[in-house]
């Protein structure tokens, strides 16, 4: 059913402004008016709204546009932290030359207490038939590994694990998702879109922030290539969302800028102005000494 405007009318102010946000919003329009005269945002066509399983996925591509860290060929392991629903990981998914089919695959933890016992049992397996369906398919170059606490449905050239961030035990299982598909048993991109929900305590919404780049930068160091690791001209790329505040921009020049050789920050203009999100992306890895 298509949006309604005159619902706007008889709400509560910041449900009208809600409301009026996503009327303007093509990516929600394209959703709840799937066959009304397509919108275009910027050089985005209906296509492209109907593609993506969030407005998040176009954050990613305008970034990657501008800085193309996922188009260089030797980029064949990226990690999507936060991933779902799932657009940044169909944005990596496609820039390493997946196509998007029904016939899909993905490989699962078992639930419940998997992690008591023999956690990997039906865990290799699950990977074993997910190569295997990888190598008929024959399509794109490499794997996204993908995390997050909600679960995700399946997109080709896709692995997902849902698991949280700071469990103990997840720093292992994603090393295991890594080194199936790399040589170096190192990622080449790090992607991180994660947020913890905001409790309106701008604070306690900055200390969370924190806690995940903190947490992200820690899995980099364990994960990433770096220019010695692999010999390669240029170590991994790490891009992160944060929350803009100074503090977060000490946690930048403390960290980031002296483990990088460029940290570049982005607000993509599919990221709202009102949201004090931002991106740091961080180019070339320089490994740990
Ligand atoms: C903004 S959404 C990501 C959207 C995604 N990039 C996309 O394009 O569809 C942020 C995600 O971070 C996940 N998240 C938040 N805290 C997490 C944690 N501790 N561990 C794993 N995922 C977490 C949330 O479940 C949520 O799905």
């Amino acid at each position: 059913m298509g949006f309604r405007p005159t619902l706007a009318r008889s709400s509560k102010k910041s449900s009208t402004q809600w409301l009026a946000r996503q009327a303007r919003d093509p990516f929600v329009r394209q959703r709840n008016v799937p066959t009304a005269a397509q919108p275009k945002e910027r050089n985005r066509t209906a296509a492209d709204f109907a593609t993506y399983r969030s407005r998040a996925a176009f954050k990613l591509l305008e970034i990657e546009e501008k800085y193309k860290f996922l188009a260089p060929h030797d980029v064949r392991v990226v990690v999507d932290l936060g991933a779902a629903p799932g657009g940044w990981s169909q944005v990596a998914a496609k820039k390493l030359g997946w196509v998007e089919r029904p016939r899909v695959h993905q490989a699962r933890l078992p639930a419940g207490n998997w992690s008591d016992t023999s956690p990997y049992a039906d865990w290799d397996a699950s990977v074993e038939s997910d190569m295997r369906m990888n190598r008929e398919l024959g399509r794109g170059r490499g794997m996204i590994v993908a995390l997050d606490l909600l679960p995700m449905s399946p997109i080709p050239g896709v692995q997902f694990l849902q698991q949280d961030i700071f469990a103990p035990e997840t720093d292992a299982l994603l090393q295991r998702m890594i080194a199936d598909h790399s040589t170096s048993g190192k990622a080449d991109v790090i992607l991180c879109d994660m947020a913890a929900n905001a409790t309106g305590n701008s604070s306690r919404d900055i200390e969370a922030s924190l806690d995940i780049c903190k947490a992200v930068f820690a899995f980099s160091e364990c994960h990433l290539r770096s220019e010695a690791s692999i010999g390669r001209e240029f170590g991994g790329v790490l891009l992160i969302k944060h929350f803009v505040h100074e503090r977060v921009n000490r946690f930048r020049d403390e960290v980031l800028a002296t483990k990088f050789r460029k940290v570049t920050f982005a607000k993509p203009a599919a990221s709202r102005a009102e949201s004090k999100e931002g991106y740091f992306l961080c180019r070339g890895w320089l490994g740990t000494t």
